[in-house]
């Protein structure tokens, strides 16, 4: 074990970067006080931290799964303005006693999300910067660059009464990761399902080529915080109503059963706790699973709408329609917006 005290930071930074991709549209990468490239078209930034212990806990922490996160939830939000990758600023705070093979590990993760999403999306997503400190707890925060054509960034404020509202991935399924883990299961325990749930928790894939082949969305959203709280987004940024349709969501809600019946269980025998459950009391395996496709983000699916006489591509299926109105239901009763906030509101 090499611990990051050892080491110099710029031979710590070299270390890490040693799978950069080359990139032609990178004048200037990593080394300068700044990066220089040149973007096509207009520039769509986000940026997207990871925190210790409201992120993530050092208990289930993988740091090649820590960095695949990272980079998706940074991506997610750069792809779903329709905007095609165009580098990531990596700015990390590790304690010094760290082990240089773990930051490489998390390197090794942002490189491989980001390689998915450029085979994807056809392009190379580079890091072409970035900031390295120390601090007890783990922080990563992440400003993704993305290009888009003028005029073709997909909005939250477009949905159109009568449009059908659609999603790619999934909902639902780092949610039930999450509360199976705050169950104390494990992924390197559990059996094949389980740990496919705890795994979109704590590496959640966004299907990025899905927003190659929606077409012209009318409104556009990563569903990073639930669907009740994103749509909820939505319909306040288009001034309109979303009618969720149970029956669509069952193909979402079913394989979530299992997780459930196993976190009802624990939670019965007075297991460990359910810290950050977003579910109330949920008295059955069902209310559960709804609960986590309603409430639960980080799956980082997307949402969109489009008038519903055009064909939803691939990857894309439909579980509502936009109407009038400003709230979001299902089947007609009220959903309140009760995904995930950092500040608990
Ligand atoms: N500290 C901040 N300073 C300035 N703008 C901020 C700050 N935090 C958030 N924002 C902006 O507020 C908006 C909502 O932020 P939020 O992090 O909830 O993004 P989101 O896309 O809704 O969620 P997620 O990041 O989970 O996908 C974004 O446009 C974001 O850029
Ligand atoms: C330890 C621990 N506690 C709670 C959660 C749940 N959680 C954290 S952030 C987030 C939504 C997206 O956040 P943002 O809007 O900042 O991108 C959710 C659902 C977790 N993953 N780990
Ligand atoms: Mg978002």
């Amino acid at each position: 074990m090499t611990r990051l005290s050892e080491l110099g930071e710029s031979h710590i930074i070299s270390r890490v970067l040693t799978r950069n991709p080359e990139s032609a549209h990178v004048i200037v990468g990593p080394g300068d006080d700044a990066a220089v490239t040149a973007p096509e078209g207009r520039l769509v930034s986000t940026a997207d931290m990871l925190v210790e212990n409201e992120d993530f806990t050092r208990d289930w922490l993988d740091w090649d799964l820590l960095g695949r996160k990272a980079a998706a939830q940074n991506l997610a939000d750069v792809c779903a303005m329709g905007a095609d990758p165009h580098g990531l600023l990596v700015s990390l705070a590790v304690p010094d006693d760290t082990d240089i093979a773990d930051l490489e590990a998390l390197y090794s993760g942002l490189f491989d999300e980001a390689e998915r999403a450029g085979t994807a999306l056809e392009c190379t997503v580079p890091i072409i910067g970035g900031d390295l400190s120390s601090s007890g707890l783990i922080v990563i925060a992440i400003t993704a660059l993305g290009t888009v054509r003028e005029d073709a960034a997909f909005l939250r404020s477009g949905a159109q009464p009568g449009d059908a509202l659609y999603l790619a991935g999934t909902v639902g399924r780092a949610a039930a990761g999450l509360d199976l883990l705050f169950a104390g299961l494990r992924r390197e325990t559990a059996g094949p399902e389980l740990r496919a749930l705890i795994d979109t928790q704590l590496a959640p894939r966004p299907d990025y080529g899905a927003l190659r082949t929606v077409g012209t969305p009318s409104a556009m959203i990563d569903v990073s915080d639930g669907l009740s709280l994103d749509l909820a987004r939505v319909a306040a940024a288009s001034g309109v109503g979303i009618d969720l349709d149970r029956a669509l969501l069952r193909d979402l809600i079913d394989p979530l059963l299992p997780a459930a019946e196993v976190v009802l269980d624990v939670r019965a025998t007075g297991g460990a706790g359910d810290a950050d459950s977003s579910d109330g009391r949920a008295a059955t395996a069902d209310d559960l699973a709804l609960s986590w496709v309603l409430d639960g983000g980080e799956d980082h699916g997307f949402a969109a709408s489009a008038p519903s006489r055009q064909d939803p591509g691939v990857g894309w299926r439909r579980i509502g329609e936009i109407r009038t109105g400003h709230d979001v239901s299902l089947d007609g009763t009220p959903v309140p917006a009760s995904g995930f906030s950092h500040f608990g509101k």
